[in-house]
């Protein structure tokens, strides 16, 4: 699940993906090319695939003036076709989930501007979930004559893998009518043994626009045929009927093309799509057959390619109308810096493209199924999977393990925030597993220790490999025992809560309340000298899985504040008066006992083992304090932290951590030692976890270090959308110099805590005179 040895090496060439969530992914470059490939869930491949091309056929008074493929490649293959645009004249523009690329077609005073549009729509559950992408053409012509467009569009059936000459492929073309709107082009029918999929390439026909297709041509020859077919009147042979199967090491291609008559300084608009269609998924144990979301909407036999096709072609106007409602009050408030609109948007790339997959629940699948034997009392588990489907995204694509707890945690802003009921739905899967167990031995990598895979009554670290049997067997990672981290279970409590405040959805936190009481029993084990706070035990029994830690901790300790309070608030919503108490008790004895152990006048100090670095500055100090501002329960009687102590250490970070490290532009470090030198007792110490510095960023705004939080936060946007070519792969992690740790990565979605801390600040601020105010969230 990890490839130690072999990393993804890093091209700097991804842009923004295509697809809704959970479909599988496709993602083209900021050149345009279609390279890095998601059809089998979770399980990536990065190979670009120099079939999959637009190309353009300008004609004049009937004569082809102009013919060139839309791409800066001069391939090996297709060396009959017009390559080596010069992309001098060509721009490039991502704000997820749209793109924009724009080509001044040089010498020809004609400018085509493709807008790339998937459907990732906030609070929808239907369309969100499509497996498609829309290609809108917009024509300019600057001539003084009119000009004949067309646009082609060339894809190779499969996705750039051996398979794709695994032989027994077609193609076929095909027309889609309703509600009297038709849709036409090519399908791709990739009929692998295992996840066969189509490929639906297409356009709208509407009045005064021509459709045209290819049914198949080789995409590894010369490629003459087609260009020729194009060149000599602007439009595609269109032979009627299916094409013979491919050959075993044969190759197959498709291309469609839609064309229209630009009058003299006119403008008109061409529309294509993408669509693929997978219904019925195996993971890699190929034990259970899943379906996906989408099928509950266009079936699961199959053969719902052009309906989908039809779908996208017809409903994207309406997708982006939402689309720019919801993203058009934070890109107009003048207030906020570009970069942070960029990096909002964009970083939400991982939503779709983090192996993400989302499925039906079975219809004969009952409670129990799910629950097993011991059985959670989760009343509302099966409305909410049935109504929602079961949602996973992997930890990263390098990291194949989905729904990766700890790190969640931070992604989760971005799920509560915006598809609130996956998040709920995600909840549920866990506490599903937490009163379950697994009880086969295995050895863990670090302590090689045996001890079994997953115990009852705690949270798991994941649930589960792609490659393996998710849902089913969880806790793929296996690198240490992580029924003895002291994270994982705070941060299942601290979600609950969390969710609950933003949604107020009071079944979910009836059912998650017994969960929430067996974790936290479980957690009070570590507690071991009873003083009301926890101690680590001596290993790296957290996130930062090679970071030791030794007894009462900042980040542990906080998190467990943090967690006791929200179970007094949870307590005294549900009326518990018992539990209350408990924790009451509790937190007013680890209170005491947090400020005595690690308040050193100026920060928490990184744990208090009495260390060589046990003094270290830990960006991450404040986690417990982010999460209960983000709760609302960071005043009053609910202040855990004094607030003089988390500004103190909040300053201090900025001052250590991200100023007096590369010159404060690269985020914060994640530890630093008091004298300004990064703590280099551990790899994890001396490197900047995006994700954790953006959580850092909307602490720093929840406690009004507002501009302070968005140097911190530009740091890290610079470093990698604009530095180290990183777009659409955001990291885990950089060190200052030449190291990065794993590339597309889920942590980073934190992004959307800062902006639930300014939404919050908005409402709280008294309107402004004229200056727009950041929005306040549904
Ligand atoms: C074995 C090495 C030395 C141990 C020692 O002598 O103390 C380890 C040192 C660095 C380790 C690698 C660090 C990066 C990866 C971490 C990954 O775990 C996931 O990462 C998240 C943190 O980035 C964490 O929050 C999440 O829960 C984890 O799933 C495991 C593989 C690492 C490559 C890790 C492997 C061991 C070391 C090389």
């Amino acid at each position: 699940f990890i490839d130690l040895l072999c990393a993804v090496p890093l091209q700097q060439i991804y842009g923004c993906p295509l697809g809704g969530i959970g479909g599988g992914t496709i993602t083209r470059g900021w050149r345009g090319e279609f390279c890095r490939w998601q059809l089998n869930p979770g399980i990536y491949h990065y190979e670009t695939v120099i079939a999959n091309q637009f190309t353009v056929c300008l004609r004049c008074k009937g004569q082809t003036v102009y013919q060139q493929v839309l791409s800066v490649e001069r391939p090996s293959t297709l060396q009959g076709w017009n390559w080596g645009y010069c992309g001098h004249y060509a721009f490039y523009h991502a704000l997820y989930p749209r793109a924009w690329m724009v080509y001044e077609l040089p010498g020809q005073n004609v400018v085509l501007t493709c807008r790339q549009v998937s459907p990732v729509i906030p609070h929808d559950y239907k369309d969100s979930s499509l497996p498609v992408g829309v290609f809108i053409w917009e024509v300019e012509n600057g001539k003084d004559e009119d000009v004949d467009v067309s646009i082609m569009f060339s894809l190779q059936n499969g996705t750039g893998t051996k398979e794709d000459r695994s032989g027994g492929h077609w193609n076929e073309p095909f027309a889609f009518e309703k509600d009297s709107e038709q849709v036409a082009g090519v399908l791709l029918h990739h009929c692998t043994h295992v996840n066969p999929f189509t490929l639906a390439i297409s356009t709208r026909e509407k009045a005064g626009t021509g459709v045209t297709h290819l049914t198949a041509f080789n995409p590894t020859g010369w490629g003459r045929e087609v260009w020729q077919d194009l060149l000599q009147d602007g439009r595609l042979d269109s032979p009627a009927g299916k094409s013979s199967l491919t050959e075993k090491g044969e190759v197959t291609a498709a291309a469609v093309c839609a064309s229209c008559r630009v009058p003299a300084r006119g403008h008109r608009t061409l529309e294509l799509a993408l669509a693929w269609d997978m219904p019925r998924v195996y993971f890699g144990s190929k034990e259970k057959l899943h379906l996906r979301r989408y099928t509950r909407f266009f079936g699961s036999g199959g053969d719902a390619a052009p309906a989908l096709s039809h779908h996208a072609l017809t409903h994207y106007e309406e997708w982006e109308r939402k689309i720019e409602a919801w993203q058009k009050p934070i890109l107009e408030n003048s207030q906020l810096p570009s970069w942070y609109k960029s990096a909002l948007f964009n970083e939400l790339y991982f939503v779709t493209d983090g192996g993400t997959i989302w499925v039906e629940l079975p219809p004969d699948c009952h409670a129990e199924d799910l629950q097993g034997p011991a059985g959670a009392g989760l009343s509302h588990l099966l409305p909410v999977l049935r109504e929602y489907g079961r949602f996973a995204y992997l930890e990263g694509q390098e990291y194949r393990m989905y729904n990766t707890y700890d790190v969640h945690f931070y992604a989760s802003f971005a799920l509560v925030m915006l598809w609130p009921k996956l998040q709920i739905s995600l909840q549920y899967d866990i506490a599903v597993t937490v009163v379950n167990e697994d009880v086969q031995p295995r050895q863990y990598l670090m302590c090689g220790q045996t001890a079994q895979v997953k115990l009852k009554n705690v949270v798991p670290h994941d649930i589960g490999d792609p490659g393996d049997e998710p849902w089913q067997r969880v806790n793929a990672y296996l690198m240490h025992d992580t029924a003895d981290w002291k994270d994982l279970n705070l941060k299942f409590v601290l979600q609950v809560y969390r969710d609950y405040y933003l949604t107020r959805d009071s079944l979910y936190l009836r059912d998650m309340w017994p969960v929430c009481q067996a974790v936290m029993e479980s957690e009070l084990k570590f507690d071991m000298d009873n003083d009301g706070l926890i101690e680590n035990g001596g290993f790296a029994d957290q996130t930062y899985d090679a970071w030791v830690v030794n007894g009462a901790s900042a980040y542990c300790g906080g998190l467990w504040l943090a967690a006791v309070c929200v179970m007094c608030k949870m307590a005294e919503v549900l009326r518990d008066a018992e539990i209350q108490q408990k924790y009451t008790d509790i937190l007013s004895k680890g209170k005491e006992a947090f400020e005595r152990m690690l308040w050193n006048g100026k920060y928490y100090n990184y744990d208090s083992s009495g260390s060589d670095t046990s003094s270290s500055i830990m960006s991450d100090q404040c986690a417990g304090q982010w999460f209960l501002g983000a709760c609302g329960l960071d005043q009053g009687e609910f202040e855990v932290f004094p607030k003089s102590h988390v500004v103190s250490a909040l300053k201090t970070i900025f001052e250590k951590n991200v100023m007096s490290f590369a010159g404060g532009t690269m985020g914060a470090v994640n530890g630093m030692r008091p004298d300004g030198v990064p703590d280099t007792s551990s790899v994890q110490s001396n490197e900047v976890w995006i994700g954790v510095v953006y959580a850092l960023a909307a602490t720093m705004i929840q406690e009004g270090l507002v501009e302070e939080g968005f140097r911190t936060a530009e740091g890290c946007y610079r470093t990698v959308w604009e530095r180290l070519g990183m777009a659409f792969q955001t990291p885990e992690a950089y060190q200052e110099k030449k190291v990065y740790c794993s590339l597309a990565y889920m942590r980073p979605l934190s992004i959307w805590s800062m902006q639930l801390a300014l939404e919050r600040r908005a409402s709280r601020a008294p309107a402004p005179v004229q200056s727009p105010q950041v929005p306040i969230h549904p």
